[in-house]
């Protein structure tokens, strides 16, 4: 379990992240969203003992990581497919790795099968899309079975084959009954693969949960598709109900399907189409922060 505790970061007297605290929980995955610059990043470094919290702590299985026996074992970390060796080849970084860590050898060549990189294994990493960096990224952060896994933004640059293998992959490691916790703009494949949600914004968390928990922040909406497209939002309208165009029909805000029908058949309209509609991660996202910043306007 990765246990954030009141973490502060300030960088030039300005605080980037403000008393943040969150779990990532063993057997779950936990998807960190925000904004550019709401601290994702400064807290995954901070768990990862790179950056120094001013105020707080980072526990990994109850403890600060880099005081474990063997580190590399209680946290794997994949912050950046940037920093990987460009002359060295995918197999070549990994035994080196391997060996840095006390690691047999022959934990290269798994890795490789792990993360899909056969038949690449002998080239030059500098000849590595992105897509394959990060799944060499990837690979090393898992040299040591780590039980506890965090990934910055790792689906960034993926194509559609490695965003499902990725996909397969974390929800695998985080069945083990490891805990994952990864940060991410992509909040439909968040939407996939995370278990739980924790929502920063300005340095702040300002909202976590279950997915399922999360999602109900988007508005409760229905959709209706009626003849006279018009006649049915004005109708809604006269009610006080939200409504707005969408696709073939209309979204209603707030009102039980049941209701918005009444109200276009009251109205002489003729319904086609009737239906609630789920709010997906991303309408929460908005519905989220929308709110955070309305509450962030008043401070
Ligand atoms: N080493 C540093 N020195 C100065 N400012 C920093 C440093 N690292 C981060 N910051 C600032 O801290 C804030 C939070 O950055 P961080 O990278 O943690 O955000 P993020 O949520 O990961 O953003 P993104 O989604 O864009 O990656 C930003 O304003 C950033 O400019």
């Amino acid at each position: 379990m990765i246990d954030v505790q009141d973490v502060v970061k300030s960088y030039g007297g300005r605080r980037v992240v403000d008393r943040v605290s969150f779990r990532a929980e063993d057997g779950l995955v936990t998807g960190f969203v925000g904004p550019n610059g709401a601290g994702k990043s400064t807290v995954l470094r901070m768990a990862a003992q790179i950056t120094r919290a001013d105020e707080g702590r980072v526990l990994v299985d109850g403890e600060p990581f880099g005081q474990a026996p063997l580190p590399a074992r209680r946290l794997g970390i994949f912050l950046s497919a940037e920093t990987l060796p460009d002359r060295m080849t995918g197999i070549g970084f990994l035994r080196y790795a391997a060996r840095s860590q006390g690691v047999p050898v022959a934990r290269a060549a798994e890795l490789i099968g792990l993360v899909g990189l056969e038949g690449a294994e002998s080239k030059r990493i500098a000849s590595y899309s992105l897509g394959m960096r990060q799944r060499l990224g990837i690979a090393v952060a898992m040299l040591c079975e780590p039980s506890n896994l965090v990934l910055d933004e790792p689906i960034n640059g993926l194509d559609p084959d490695a965003i499902r293998w990725l996909r397969g992959f974390v929800t695998g490691v985080a069945r083990a009954g490891n805990a994952v916790l990864l940060s991410s703009h992509h909040m439909a494949e968040l939407g996939l693969v995370a278990d739980r949600v924790v929502m920063l914004d300005r340095g702040r968390v300002v909202r976590t949960g279950s997915l399922d928990e999360f999602v109900t922040v988007g508005q409760r909406r229905c959709y209706i598709e009626a003849l006279d497209l018009d006649a049915a939002v004005a109708a809604l309208r006269a009610e006080g109900v939200r409504a707005e165009p969408s696709r073939q029909g209309v979204l209603a805000f707030d009102i039980e399907p049941e209701r918005a029908g009444a109200i276009v058949y009251r109205a002489g309209g003729t319904l086609r189409h009737l239906s609630s509609e789920t709010p997906s991660l991303e309408d929460s996202y908005f519905a989220s922060l929308g709110a955070a910043e309305a509450t962030g306007e008043q401070r």
